[in-house]
């Protein structure tokens, strides 16, 4: 089983992927943490020091490589991931991949990234609500193209990680 989790900036991509994951037994890995280890520097660092167009390359590789291993996984991509270059088809290509965009409204995705923006460049520069509000229901809006071409959607709103869980494993079986 190789299932690749999708959606915007907190949405829940690592949090719920972690414990589904561990539900179902299989290794969870994380784009993000992969990117990290094999740069040997944080995203932010990333970002500030060989720009976005360097972290979407990298992004790109890192996400060829995990999805055509043979073992089963878990992947929490980042919230851009299937929106640059040819990831999305690359996810949709692999017919053993069953792609997952978590569907998170834009009050919570705002209120989750209020307090945790620090660690994510690309809306680490909105100090208000109101801006970064402003700037993810454009954001989400375009990139929702991408997300909805996952095969499933789940919502992943005011839910327990527990009960968004549960709604997948339901999927699966
Ligand atoms: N179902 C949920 N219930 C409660 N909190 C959640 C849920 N899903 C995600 N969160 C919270 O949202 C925040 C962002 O989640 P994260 O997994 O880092 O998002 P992503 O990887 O998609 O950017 C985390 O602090 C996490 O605790
Ligand atoms: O949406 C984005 O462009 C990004 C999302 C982040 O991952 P999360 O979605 O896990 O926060 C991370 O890949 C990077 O900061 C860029
Ligand atoms: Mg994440």
């Amino acid at each position: 089983m190789k299932i690749v989790l999708i959606g915007y900036m907190a949405s829940g991509k690592s949090f719920v992927g972690k414990k589904l994951a561990a539900v179902l037994g299989i290794p969870f890995k994380d784009l993000d943490a992969e990117i990290e280890n094999q740069e040997g520097k944080s995203i932010p660092k990333i970002f500030s020091e060989k720009g976005e167009i360097y972290f979407r390359k990298v992004e790109n590789e890192a996400l060829k490589q995990i999805i055509s291993k043979a073992e089963d996984f878990v992947l929490a991509t980042g919230g851009g991931t299937p929106c640059y270059g040819n990831s999305m088809d690359l996810i949709l290509s692999q017919k053993d991949v069953l792609s997952i965009y978590l569907k998170t409204p834009l009050d919570v995705l705002v209120a989750r990234l209020l307090s945790e923006k620090e660690n994510r460049p690309v809306v680490a520069h909105l100090d208000t609500e109101e801006k970064l509000n402003d700037f993810i229901r454009k954001h989400l809006f375009e990139r929702s193209y991408y997300y909805n071409q996952a095969a499933l959607i789940i919502d992943n709103g005011n839910e327990s990680v527990n009960d968004t869980v549960e709604k997948i494993i339901l999927k699966l079986f």
